[in-house]
């Protein structure tokens, strides 16, 4: 039996001659937190409001629950809480009444309404808050009732739209935290177009780079992926670029503007310490030596040059 919470296969839309994503297939059967990683109009706002039921996909299905989001839209949607980027909150209502209009609006029995808003509140951390004003709560908070009003309705999947953005350092870690203990009951989708966002709250990852998926698995394989592949190196009495390239490990050598050097390796030596000790052993006065990261960009661009 199929007991995947969401399935996404073979999504594709275009708004108008260009496709916006293409091919994306996507499937998620456990609870946790799943990244969608891209850069700016790689496609993550399309594909989630396509999950969402804002958007009407071109082709492809979207299944949450087992129920075709387009053939069944409001059962579907009774299963997806959503924070959208701009979390769509009413400054002049209090938390209580803001949350009190959500659990109605999501059709919440009335007699269950006041027992829903307490429990999101509690939850959320925002029960101290009940009575205040939503424009008097810090951006912090603010997020915390977003979050709230996603869950209100105890979907089984809830999709935040860059749920950290915009918030200080504290706030964050404390965004962080809740959202891994409401992935604890539900699966979650988070997109975000910061690498270590997505890092730090994720189990899962897919990134979508010009509307195809371009990587999908666990965060600890992204992370092995990811490891550097470079360092840059800094003599005074440096060899030849030849007696570089031929250290064991070293597949290329670049001379940099700057006088250092860039070797690349191949990920699986250990390089920099052949390098120091034969930067003893023959005098090459080592000033410097550091791995280089690779940026979102680079990994973008490697990532897509592998999957084309
Ligand atoms: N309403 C629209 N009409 C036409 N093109 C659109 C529309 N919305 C998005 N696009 C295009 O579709 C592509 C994917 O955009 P999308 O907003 O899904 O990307 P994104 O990854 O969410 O980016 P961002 O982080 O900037 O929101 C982009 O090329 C964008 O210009």
């Amino acid at each position: 039996m199929d007991n995947s919470i969401v399935k996404v296969s073979h999504l594709s839309h275009r708004y108008s001659r260009d496709w916006a994503i293409r091919d994306i297939n996507l499937e998620i059967s456990q609870l946790g937190v799943l990244g969608l990683l891209g850069s700016n109009g790689a496609g993550k706002s399309t594909t989630m409001n396509i999950l969402c039921g804002v958007l009407s996909q071109t082709e492809g299905t979207v299944q949450i629950d087992g129920i075709d989001i387009r053939k069944h839209p409001e059962e579907a949607k009774m299963r997806i809480g959503f924070l959208p980027q701009n979390a769509p909150l009413h400054l002049d209502l209090t938390v209580g009444e803001y949350l009190t209009y959500c659990a109605y609006l999501r059709n919440i029995d009335r007699r269950q309404v006041k027992a829903a808003v307490a429990s999101a509140m509690d939850k959320c951390g925002v029960a101290h808050f009940r009575t205040r004003l939503i424009k008097n709560l810090s951006g912090g908070y603010r997020q915390r009732v977003g979050i709230a009003q996603s869950i209100i309705h105890r979907p089984k999947l809830v999709v935040l739209d860059e749920p950290t953005n915009g918030l200080d350092p504290n706030q964050i870690l404390e965004v962080r935290k809740l959202i891994k203990e409401i992935a604890a009951e539900r699966a979650v989708i988070f997109s975000s177009h910061i690498l270590s966002e997505v890092q730090a709250t994720c189990d899962d990852v897919r990134m979508i780079e010009g509307g195809r998926m371009v990587f999908a698995d666990t965060m600890k394989a992204f992370n092995n992926y990811i490891l550097p592949n470079s360092l840059r190196v800094y003599m005074h009495n440096p060899p030849s670029m030849e007696r570089m390239a031929a250290i064991p490990g070293i597949t290329s050598v670049e001379l940099l503007n700057d006088g250092g050097f860039r070797m690349h390796f191949d990920t699986t030596s250990l390089v920099s310490s052949t390098i120091i000790q034969l930067a003893v052993d023959d005098n090459w006065q080592l000033t410097e030596i550091m791995l280089e990261k690779s940026s979102l960009d680079e990994i973008f661009a490697q990532l897509s040059n592998k999957t084309s």
